[in-house]
């Protein structure tokens, strides 16, 4: 268990890790001591002089105060420990999600490691803040009081030890009879955590289709697997509850037993009994406490392994010799992904020079995202490689990479905080004026004169308090602020109405001008502009080509524009634009 914390940890801990645990045992070994002292006050209160009880009377209270200024230490020190690695350990987390594939989080991840990050790291931590203390004194003062029982009277000491195995065989065959039950429990446990992110996400769902009252069934389901598999862990440890305490008992009566048989025989005195049954009293107290101890370790290890498979995914390779791009052109070189074992980019080639806008168009599914996600190394290529300036990016360092690019997706995640807050996460040492002209540049500042707290105005989480489009506009001036060389563009006015739609358009504008620029587009106004096209279907390109090439060949991309010809004509109309494209193909 502590090879597993401070592998998980990492082994600096290991030092203060390793005093505080002997301070511990020091301080368990100092209460069993104190009760040896108990021998000499009650034979001597029993005996023919109990006025000879008060010098060791006083010695045992100075034992007590001794071992309770031990105990005070080496809490505090179990407590210090304890809140130093927590500490150390939400680094580590944090600094090790943060090196993790973007694919790594989906959906149900975000729940689990929510939970990780604060009921599972707590109870994981505080193995050393809480229950290690206990644990080496439920261990070490019984050892230490049978140790005073062997030196005060062998045969009854021999008899207290006889405990000492089956208590052991007991915990350990308590720890393997439970484990499977223990993971399933915390499994169940953090499934139904995950269920009740999503109730809550849900919600807008869940009344729009009329279940405003009715409850949630996988979330009810979830809850019912929660409740059978913590009665199925607490049957499972309760055989080993039942032979602890009456190992204890047994114990107890064996030594009463023996006690009197000796006392009878002559062999002892009954202040000795007395005095044997006082101690065996006291070392009752801390076995008994082993089951709780025991659960407690138990859900903690679980825990702490499943911060371990965590802290075990393999993050993105960072290069060793990092290579900066000197340009910004990008390449795709017959490069191959899969989602699992499905094949969702293949044997993809493609340019993109310096300064150019490519587009990329297909149907539902096709993988058009997923290029793009390639682009920015939020996966690595299964094959080929994906290159920026002539460098693979995977020989470039993370921080340059998203230094060089600016992404603007369809759904933008708004931080809990106010506009400025939020335009300035594109580049955080950005002067107030070049905040405000992004800002103006997005035409966020129309947005900003509606809000009644203006600059100040808070976003509320996600962006909760803004609409799609003023979301969007937010999203655009930050990558104006970023002022990277690449663009990458998702889908990112597909859900805007036409007014929202025109004032990002403006924004998207400013965005790609002089940059590279890969676009996600099903709105044909903003692919007819591209320098060139590329139709992508079930991961392959089927065609290529400008968008007067495409329309004339007639091929997919054609049949695509006819399909969106309405709003195609429409633009094209408002626009003016239309004299480029070739006469006849235009629909009717
Ligand atoms: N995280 C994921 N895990 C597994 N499969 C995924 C994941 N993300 C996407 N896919 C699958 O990969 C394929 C390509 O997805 P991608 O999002 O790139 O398509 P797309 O062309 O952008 O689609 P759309 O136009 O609908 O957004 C889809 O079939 C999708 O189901």
């Amino acid at each position: 268990m502590i090879r597993m914390l401070l592998r998980v940890l990492g082994h600096e801990y290991a030092v203060p890790m390793r005093r505080t645990m002997v301070l511990m045992t020091i301080t368990a070994i100092a209460e069993g001591s104190s009760y040896a002292l108990l021998v000499p006050v009650l034979r001597a209160l029993f005996g023919s002089a109990p006025g000879d009880a008060v010098p060791w009377l006083i010695a045992f209270g100075a034992a007590v105060a001794v071992y309770a200024v031990l105990r005070y230490t080496s809490d505090l020190s179990g407590m210090r420990v304890g809140t130093t690695m927590l500490r150390g350990m939400y680094h580590r987390l944090g600094d090790h999600l943060a090196r993790l594939p973007i694919g790594w989080y989906s959906s149900g991840r975000v729940g689990e490691v929510s939970v990780m990050a604060s009921r599972g790291l707590l109870q994981a931590m505080g193995v050393v803040a809480h229950l290690l203390a206990p644990f080496i004194s439920a261990c070490v003062t019984p050892l230490t009081i049978i140790a005073v029982m062997l030196a005060f009277n062998g045969r009854m000491g021999l008899a207290a030890l006889a405990a000492v195995p089956i208590v052991a065989a007991i915990q350990i065959w308590t720890g393997r009879s439970t484990a499977a039950g223990d993971a399933e429990s915390a499994e169940r446990g953090h499934e139904a955590t995950g269920r009740v992110v999503e109730y809550l996400q849900a919600q807008p769902v869940l009344r729009a289709g009329g279940r405003t009252a009715e409850r949630f069934r996988l979330l009810d389901d979830s809850l019912r697997e929660v409740q059978h598999a913590s009665r199925r862990s607490t049957l499972s440890a309760l055989p080993g509850v039942v032979g602890l305490t009456l190992t204890v008992q047994a114990m107890f009566t064996v030594l009463l037993v023996l006690g009197a048989y000796l006392a009878l025989g002559g062999d002892i005195g009954a202040a000795e009994v007395l005095t044997i049954l006082v101690l065996a009293a006291r070392c009752a107290d801390p076995l008994l406490s082993l089951a709780e101890i025991g659960g407690g370790l138990r859900g903690a290890r679980s825990e702490l392994a499943r911060l371990d498979t965590v802290l075990r995914t393999e993050p993105l390779r960072e290069p060793r010799e990092p290579i900066r791009p000197e340009r910004h052109d990008l390449e795709f070189e017959s490069v191959a992904f899969q989602y699992g074992d499905r094949t969702v980019i293949d044997d993809v080639s493609l340019s993109v020079p310096e300064g150019q806008r490519l587009a990329v168009v297909g149907p539902s599914g096709a993988g058009k995202s997923t290029l793009l996600q390639l682009l920015a190394r939020f996966y690595d290529v299964d094959a080929g490689v994906v290159r920026v300036g002539g460098v693979d990016v995977r020989a470039i360092s993370t921080e340059v990479l998203m230094a060089r690019i600016a992404i603007v997706f369809q759904d933008v995640y708004l931080f809990d905080g106010t506009i400025e807050e939020n335009v300035r996460l594109g580049r955080p040492d950005a002067g107030e004026a070049e905040v405000r002209a992004a800002a103006t540049a997005a035409r966020l500042d129309e947005v900003i004169e509606r809000l009644p707290g203006g600059w100040a105005a808070n976003v509320g989480e996600g962006g909760a308090l803004l609409s799609g489009g003023e979301r969007q506009r937010v999203s655009i001036a930050r990558a104006l602020l970023k002022n990277a060389p690449i663009v990458l563009l998702d889908e990112v006015t597909s859900a805007l109405d036409p007014v929202n739609e025109a004032a990002v358009h403006d924004g998207i504008e400013r965005l790609m001008a002089g940059r590279t620029v890969v676009m996600v587009a099903h709105r044909l106004r903003t692919v007819r502009r591209a320098d060139r096209i590329v139709f992508l279907d079930g991961g392959r390109i089927v065609e290529e080509g400008s968008h007067d090439e495409l329309l004339r060949r007639g091929g997919r991309y054609a049949d695509f524009w006819n399909v969106w010809s309405p709003s195609g004509e429409k633009d094209m109309q408002k626009e003016g634009r239309a004299a480029g494209t070739a006469p006849g193909i235009l629909p009717a």
